[in-house]
């Protein structure tokens, strides 16, 4: 018999969920999103077994049911999901970046004989949609629960039991401590990326050397800053309280430092430098995941128009999805190298059937 797993919301989150669940055969996903368009494209790529843009269908015979929507959307649907028919026993679980909020608002709401556990799953992507979803995003890091007082234990243990399959480190955490330590090392990074971007940006009106000079470091410390402008408006707003606090602090580090830098303390300024190597030198390694490029496929490239859009138009034309594409060299006159990121390893060794097949020269490294 097998188990209906519903997904509110099938974007990136929602859709690496889903791909990661649909690996064991007894579960049955639906895919529930506001947008047709998304949902055809995740039932055609095989993201879901079934979609619907109606909530009671979508939830009615699940066991458990992943709110996987911009933060602000989940409060109206837990007032959604306290009207309608569900299963007995089902869990609720969200996968927003904050989670005191949303844990007490299902708390509040939520009628008796529905376990709410929050949920947040500590890896993503500054990618959005279900094309950009992956059935190893989650593996190896950590996936915080956060389960009310009066939840029964066995429900964590159910939920956390179909977590294996993502293959991340689920703990379990107080609601306010997640979303402390979470402004800290996720929020207010991503303010401080957009802050500096829109600093050397103002600069840049004056004098455009500073966009051509933005290369290596400002790239990579401002990567998060390419990220979706509404999730991280409603990340910001659902976590003011903290980050409110982490600004403060964070000016009157800056502050320091500056004072060091006016006064010319030597000694100091290099000890700032050598507390925050150290620190950063001993942060654990995430071992494998989205974020390395696991699926890729190098393709020897003639430099002449068109060759780019025929590979992806082939791949395409064989609902073959590719999540990334990038030209690592061109030369007039040169074959330049084309990596193109698959979703998992079966789509991998499609994309590498079918493009020997048009006679390119493709190989994958490692
Ligand atoms: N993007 C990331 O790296 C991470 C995001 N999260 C959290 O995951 C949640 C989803 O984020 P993403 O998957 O990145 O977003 P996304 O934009 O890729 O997907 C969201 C999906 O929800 C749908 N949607 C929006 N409002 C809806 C509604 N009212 N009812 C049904 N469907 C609706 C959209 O059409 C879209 O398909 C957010 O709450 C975010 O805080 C958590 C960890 C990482
Ligand atoms: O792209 C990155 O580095 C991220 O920071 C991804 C991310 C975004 C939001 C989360 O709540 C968790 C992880």
């Amino acid at each position: 018999m097998s188990t209906t797993v519903a997904i509110l919301g099938v974007g990136l989150i929602g859709g690496s969920i889903a791909l990661a669940l649909r690996q064991n055969p007894q579960i049955r996903i639906v895919g529930f999103d506001l947008r047709q368009d998304y949902l055809d494209k995740a039932l055609n790529t095989g993201v879901i077994h079934a979609a619907t843009t109606d909530l009671q269908t979508a939830v009615r015979e699940a066991k458990v049911i992943f709110i996987a929507t911009p933060v602000e959307t989940i409060y109206p649907l837990i007032d959604q999901l306290s009207e309608l028919s569900l299963a007995p026993d089902v869990i609720v679980t969200d996968v927003g970046s904050i989670k005191s909020k949303v844990v007490a608002y299902a708390q509040q709401r939520l009628p008796q004989g529905v376990q709410f556990i929050g949920g947040h799953p500590m890896a993503g992507s500054h990618k959005s949609g279900v094309e950009a979803a992956s059935d190893r995003l989650f593996e190896n890091a950590y996936y915080v629960l956060t389960p009310l007082a009066g939840t029964p234990q066995d429900g964590v243990e159910r939920l956390t039991s179909l977590l294996t399959a993502t293959r991340a480190k689920i703990v379990v955490m107080d609601p306010d401590e997640h979303d402390q330590i979470v402004g800290a090392v996720s929020h207010f990074p991503h303010i401080m990326a957009a802050v500096l971007v829109n600093q050397v940006a103002r600069f840049n009106d004056q004098n455009e050397w500073y966009k051509r000079l933005a290369a290596g470091g400002f790239r990579d410390i401002t990567r998060i800053a390419s990220s979706s402008p509404r999730m991280w408006r409603d990340i910001l707003l659902n976590n003011k309280h903290h980050l409110l606090k982490i600004a403060a602090d964070w000016r009157n580090a800056l502050d320091e430092i500056m004072a060091k830098v006016e006064t010319a303390d030597r000694e100091q300024i290099e000890e700032f430098f050598r507390q925050a190597r150290d620190f950063r030198d001993g942060l654990p390694e995430r071992q494998k995941g989205a974020m390395q490029p696991l699926y890729d496929l190098y393709i020897d490239i003639p430099d002449h128009p068109g060759e780019i859009g025929r590979i992806t138009t082939l791949l395409g034309a064989k609902q073959i999805n590719i999540t990334n594409i990038r030209i690592l060299e061109t030369r007039e006159d040169v074959m330049g190298v084309l990596r193109i990121t698959f979703r998992n390893q079966q789509e991998l060794e499609k994309g590498e059937e079918l493009l020997r097949y048009f006679d390119y020269n493709v190989y994958t490294l490692g």
